[in-house]
């Protein structure tokens, strides 16, 4: 009988000496999220995914009387590849709930970002509906978060795994994801540090893997869009600027831009 990806991948848990080639012969080629976002990119659009927060620590409120599931519909409707849900409660007001309301009300994958390192929250989030889960390279060891990875993976969820520095880009070289995101900002500071896209800059021309790579955070016009894709970012991730927006679908539209193919 032909092994199927998920015990390649437990096999790779085990031989922990090996453990960076193992996962390079058992990682699945594509999950349910970049699937979404690489046909969006195949048609000629840049993908653009909706990151739904109650609040931040530098805008305060931000979706305010709005019913997030209404709010989430709307942008699926629009075009939406996938959707981001922040569930971490204290800075940002969110909530497992809120996420389970969510992927239940609309039709396409959601992703998880929250402060995630164990197995559990893992399984928290599986439960919850979640297709992928944020993997924050600053909040672990590599070990871990190798760990935690093949262990998403496993599950049947897509992680995102999320780099701020070119350092921790390098820590991963031997790991080939499928789905990469470049924070803009240094999350550590709760969003209010100076962070924008020329992190993405910096960073993006430096991936050698050939997953989908996704810039976050402080992108809030098309010049800002444009310029994370020239430095080789696939798609982006963008909450306050359509949250924020007087018509978050039209924002959506504004920002869903073509790309030039090659
Ligand atoms: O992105 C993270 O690492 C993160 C982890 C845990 C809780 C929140 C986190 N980030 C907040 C966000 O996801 C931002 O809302 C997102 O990057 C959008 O940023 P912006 O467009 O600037 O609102």
């Amino acid at each position: 009988m032909k092994e199927d990806n998920n015990s390649k991948f437990k096999k790779a848990e085990i031989n922990k000496k090996s453990m960076y080639s193992n996962i390079l012969e058992g990682i699945p080629l594509s999950g349910a999220c970049t699937k979404a976002l690489w046909k969006r990119y195949q048609e000629g659009i840049i993908p653009v995914i909706p990151d739904i927060k109650r609040k931040s620590p530098k805008e305060g409120e931000l979706l305010g009387v709005r019913d997030p599931i209404n709010y989430a519909k709307a942008l699926v409707d629009a075009g939406a590849p996938i959707i981001s849900v922040v569930t971490e409660k204290e800075h940002y007001g969110g909530s497992l709930e809120m996420l389970s309301m969510i992927a239940e009300a609309v039709s396409v994958p959601v992703l998880r970002k929250d402060f995630i390192n164990t197995r559990e929250q893992l399984v928290d989030s599986l439960r919850s509906g979640a297709g992928s889960v944020l993997l924050m390279a600053s909040i672990m060891e590599t070990e871990q978060l190798l760990k935690l990875i093949t262990q998403a993976y496993d599950l049947g969820m897509e992680p995102l795994v999320e780099i701020h520095t070119k350092k921790q880009l390098d820590a991963l070289k031997a790991c080939p994801l499928t789905f990469l995101g470049i924070n803009n900002r240094n999350i550590l500071e709760w969003e209010i540090d100076d962070g924008n896209v020329e992190t993405t800059k910096r960073i993006a021309g430096n991936i050698k893997s050939k997953g989908f790579v996704l810039s976050e955070s402080s992108i809030s016009n098309t010049e800002e869009v444009l310029t994370a894709v020239k430095a080789g970012a696939h798609g982006v991730l963008v909450g306050t600027a359509i949250l924020k927006a007087a018509d978050p679908v039209e924002m959506f539209h504004k920002l869903s831009i073509q790309r030039q193919k090659t």
